[in-house]
């Protein structure tokens, strides 16, 4: 779809445009916070603009192991000073590599590797690790959505996840409608998202949802990383008016930007300017910056004189680009130190990071100490509502889950038709082996649930940095998607080759065990895909462990003709458990004798073995993948940052 369409977004951008945008934004902001019952407190800062608050940062140093050399500490800030306040438009520039990511992840505490030095205060105010997840808002450079739903549902299950549960549906809804009418969404709302090979929404439009994401609880600072990298001018320039707009709410916006258009910078109040990590301006933007760099650096062209930059934000980008080339970092920043800016920005500073009066609701809200404000089963229950019946319609979804198994089944009912009743000698092994192939196949069928968890994982960090929910609350919804569906499968493919291949013993035990031990392989695949960096290491690393565990089930070689020093592994196979008890179940009435008159139980040492202790053994392996999953997901980043 084309953005130029969308919602009457005057896509010349002339910042009158924009300024009124802005104003029918904040009215309409207001009124729908008064018609839908936001907390009184937030219903007034709409009103009168005074949401945000300052974000004042002083000797911030950010300090990590450099990965390009063992042992050796890398400074990446060198104390930067600066605050950002509510109703300025700021911008954090710099050329590419100078800190900008890194000095808006320190402000919002997203940082996972590294030691933070210097203080970060909020509203004078050291703000706790979850109000920063819940309180701010936080848009990254790529996007992370969930590409098979729309985009109003990706804003409703973000503002259903991460507002209070005490809040209506209502006023959520009415929530997601007004930001989709802030970010001009509004008539694209009904679109897939989609993805690079299964098109959906245009590039603009999926930057914007992504802002959207973090509006839709009306954070306090919102900060924006690259709100325009990969976006034509055209479609940069309807980005950044839109956040302009948001300006109205009273918000604190910081955003970094690399190369703005000469429109996208107009739109700016304030800037910083990072260089090699060190803080080279920090003040107002266009001519006085410009004329700032004029005065403290004379030895690079003027504008206009001599210079090919025709507009201020070119010039600015091209200045500072060819300072870091030639190495003049420390010198742009010695020189910005004994300013007069510089100066006059310390005292202002001093002012920023003195502790304010504040309402008891931010008083709170900044000692906040969960990181999510939804519970537990609320959290489950909307991943399920917005991604259970999406992935059941999902053809790419049900295949390897379901298709595959009814396939092999089919294969089983032809292969081994009526041979459990024919119990006799030589054909016992062959119903132990087919009794062994109906074991392993859910136990290697287990790698078709590894890639969603792999290829989600920007998604799951996202919205966990987001504070959207817990590792136990993602895993819990994800384990009862799937055991919903593996409950079906299992059933239909119990029925297939019991019945037909005329099985002896409990159809009950045949058909849990089968789904039992699909569901422990669903919880190993999700083990192991969380302790994976990548997704050829998980699915490289869980055929090679159900191998191994192959041998110990007992069929390939007997318990008790193992090697002593392999004796223990028999008891952490779940597959040795989930055999033998479909062994019993099978021939625990009969007395068969296979060879040399050694009755097949007795061969096998299952004779008086009681099959659903069998049953109950393996079902702890349940608890053991599920805890192992969880911690692996709770403990284990694979995003540095
Ligand atoms: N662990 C590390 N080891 C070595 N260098 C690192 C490490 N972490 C970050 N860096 C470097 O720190 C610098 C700052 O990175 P950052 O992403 O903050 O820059 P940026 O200004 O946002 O760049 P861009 O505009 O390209 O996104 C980069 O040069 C990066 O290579």
């Amino acid at each position: 779809m084309d953005d130029a369409g969308l919602d009457g977004v005057e896509l010349g951008l002339k910042v009158d445009d924009v300024q009124e945008q802005e104003a029918a934004a904040a009215d309409s902001h207001s009124e729908i916070a008064e018609g839908i019952g936001f907390e009184d407190e937030e219903a007034t800062t709409h009103r009168h603009g005074t949401r945000g608050m300052t974000v004042a940062f002083q000797e911030v140093e950010y300090i990590v192991q450099n990965s390009a050399k063992w042992r050796e500490k890398i400074s990446i800030l060198s104390k930067v000073s600066g605050s950002i306040h509510p109703g300025d438009l700021t911008a954090l520039m710099g050329p590419s590599g100078s800190g900008k990511t890194t000095l808006l992840d320190v402000l919002a505490g997203r940082k996972t590797v590294g030691t933070i030095k210097g203080t970060v205060v909020y509203a004078g105010h050291k703000p706790s690790r979850s109000f920063l997840r819940r309180y701010t808002g936080y848009v990254e450079q790529f996007d992370t959505l969930l590409d098979n739903l729309t985009v109003e549902e990706m804003l409703m299950y973000t503002a259903e996840m991460k507002n209070p549960v005490r809040e209506s549906l209502a006023t959520k809804k009415a929530k997601v409608a007004l930001v989709l009418e802030q970010l001009a969404l509004t008539s694209c709302r009904n679109v897939k998202i989609g993805n690079a090979l299964d098109r959906g929404i245009s590039g603009g439009q999926s930057k914007r949802t992504n802002i959207g994401l973090a509006l839709v609880t009306n954070p306090r600072v919102l900060f924006l990383d690259e709100p325009t990298s990969g976006l034509d001018s055209f479609t940069a320039n309807e980005v950044m008016s839109v956040v302009k707009g948001l300006m109205k709410t009273g918000m604190t916006i910081c955003a970094t930007i690399h190369s703005p258009t000469p429109t996208c910078f107009r739109l700016f109040d304030r800037m910083m300017i990072l260089l090699r990590g060190h803080m080279v301006y920090a003040g107002p933007n266009g001519g006085e910056a410009v004329q700032y760099f004029e005065r403290t650096n004379p030895e690079y062209p003027r504008f206009g004189a001599g210079s090919t930059s025709d507009n201020h934000a070119e010039w600015i980008v091209d200045l500072t680009t060819k300072a870091y080339r030639d190495g003049k970092a420390l010198e742009f920043a010695e020189r910005y130190r004994v300013s007069q800016q510089c100066t006059e920005n310390a005292e202002a500073l001093r002012g920023d990071m003195a502790a304010r009066e504040v309402s008891a609701q931010v008083k709170k809200e900044l000692r906040a100490r969960q990181g999510t404000s939804t519970p537990f089963y609320f959290g489950v229950k909307t991943i399920l509502k917005y991604r259970l019946w999406r992935d059941l319609s999902d053809i790419t979804y049900l295949g390897p889950r379901v298709a595959d198994k009814i396939i092999v089944g089919l294969i089983l009912m032809s292969l081994y038709w009526h041979i459990g009743k024919e119990n006799f000698g030589p054909n016992a092994v062959n119903i132990g082996a087919a009794l062994f192939m109906i074991t392993i196949l859910p136990a290697f069928a287990a790698c078709a649930y590894i890639p969603q968890l792999v290829l989600e994982r920007p998604v799951y960090y996202r919205e966990r940095n987001d504070g959207c929910y817990t590792a136990l609350t993602y895993l819990s919804a994800k384990v009862i998607e799937e055991a919903l569906v593996a409950l079906v499968q299992s059933l239909v493919f119990a029925c297939i080759v019991y019945f037909p291949c005329e099985f002896t013993g409990s159809f009950g035990l045949f058909w849990y065990t089968y789904f039992q031990t699909t569901l422990i392989g669903i919880l190993l695949a999700y083990f192991i895909a969380a302790i994976s960096p990548t997704m050829d290491v998980a699915n490289g690393a869980l055929p090679a462990w159900i191998v191994i565990n192959l041998f110990f089930v007992g069929l390939l070689i007997r318990p008790q003709d193992q090697p002593r020093y392999w004796h223990w592994f028999q008891y952490i196979d779940f597959l040795h458990y989930a055999w033998t008890a479909q062994m019993i179940n099978q021939f625990q009435n009969t007395n068969i004798y296979i060879f040399l008159g050694i009755e097949l139980l007795e061969f096998y040492d299952l004779r008086n073995k009681a099959k659903w202790a069998f049953v109950g053994y393996e079902a702890v392996f349940i608890a053991v993948f599920f805890v192992f999953a969880w911690l692996a997901l709770t403990f284990i980043r694979h995003q540095k940052r």
